[in-house]
């Protein structure tokens, strides 16, 4: 028998129109033929150069399962006393690793205001550190969950982006080991409602425009309206909700092993459409990121790419490890001092000798 838990009653999809960016369905049932996932690389490759974010379906997960997660997530935002979270926070600042709490008021968003998010961390090997006491009896779920995402979900994935790139189908996926040292986490989030004043100082964002820093985000699919990528054309478009769907998207670290063939998008969060405001926003997460050790050095042997050009941030010999990139990117995080950045709306900081943008 599951261990019980409080259920996480979701918002109602709002009923405002929203101006949505058109996403790409990618249906998971089409990975089992060769032919099917040389189908779907195509599709993948085509949607990462125009709007850079796509939707999973048919993942492995009944609705059933997603919403037992949701349940579980909201554990440690509900079910554990402030007292008891300080003693998880995570100190991603002197470590450069996400591991247990961001407590609210850590990231700054713009003039003096702070976030209103709390964020919880969980490595994949759920042992790594200890939990909150309400976290532990779901800890093996917890690990099932993980493991999941990581060999039905990431690993077809990786599989499609090599493909894409005409490069053996393993490529990725031999730089993301399960077992390696790497960082690769669960995350749940859960975003507070903010004052007025608040709302107003920060042009009403909640996260601020940034890339991920690893290879492949996935982002569980919920109903309350916030989150935003930046078109092509320079306008913000929302992410609409699909039942049980993922919302996938690729980072820093895919850009660079890939030459810039997939390029991160930028996304961010901002304050939800009014009939939505009094409810909950509950997120869940799979960060992937290849192992410590791996250089962000790009695929060259890509025929793919040698056709397109390779483009690089920084010269092969200076190019960071994904250990370096991570603790670089983690550390500084929404606590580091920003430069305004040369384009409109955009901050700027440098990280192992690269620039850095961050979208307001
Ligand atoms: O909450 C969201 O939907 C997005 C959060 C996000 O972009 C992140 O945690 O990197
Ligand atoms: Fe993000």
């Amino acid at each position: 028998m599951a261990t019980e838990v409080l259920h996480f009653t979701a918002a109602p999809p709002t009923k405002e129109a929203l101006e949505y960016a058109d996403l790409i369905v990618i249906d998971f049932e089409e990975c089992a033929t060769v032919d099917g996932r040389v189908r779907l690389s195509r599709r993948v490759r085509d949607a990462m150069s125009n709007v850079g974010f796509f939707y999973v379906i048919n993942h492995g997960y009944s609705q059933d399962q997603t919403d037992r997660i949701f349940d579980v997530a909201d554990i440690p935002f509900t079910r554990v006393e402030p007292e008891e979270k300080q003693l998880y926070a995570g100190r991603m600042k002197e470590t450069g690793s996400h591991q247990g709490y961001k407590l609210r008021n850590y990231w700054h968003i713009d003039s003096g205001v702070y976030d209103q998010v709390e964020a919880y961390n969980i490595n994949r090997d759920v042992t790594k550190k200890q939990h909150p006491v309400a976290l532990r009896p779901f800890l093996s779920e917890l690990e099932a969950f993980g493991r999941h995402n990581h060999f039905n979900v990431l690993f077809p994935l990786l599989r499609l982006f090599a493909l894409g790139l005409e490069l053996p189908e393993d490529t990725f996926v031999d730089i993301h080991g399960y077992r390696s040292v790497s960082e690769t986490f669960i995350r749940f989030m859960k975003y507070y409602p903010r004052s007025q004043e608040e709302e107003i100082k920060t042009g009403n964002v909640w996260l601020k425009g940034h890339t991920d820093f690893g290879t492949v985000t996935l982002l569980y699919s919920q109903p309350v309206s916030a989150l935003q990528i930046l078109s092509p054309d320079g306008k913000w478009r929302w992410i609409r909700h699909i039942d049980n769907a993922l919302v996938i998207n690729t980072g820093d670290a895919m850009e660079f092993l890939s030459g810039g063939f997939y390029k991160p998008t930028i996304h961010r969060v901002i304050q939800p459409p009014r009939d939505q405001r009094n409810w909950a926003r509950l997120s869940v997460f799979y960060f992937a990121l290849p192992d410590d050790k791996v250089k962000l050095i790009p695929f060259t042997e890509s025929p793919a790419l040698q056709r397109t050009g390779i483009i690089r941030r920084c010269e092969d010999d200076d190019a960071p490890t994904m250990e370096e990139w991570r603790k670089g990117r983690t550390s500084a995080f929404g606590t580091s001092l920003l430069a305004k950045g040369t384009q409109e709306g955009t901050q700027e900081e440098v990280i192992g000798g690269l620039v850095v943008k961050h979208y307001l």
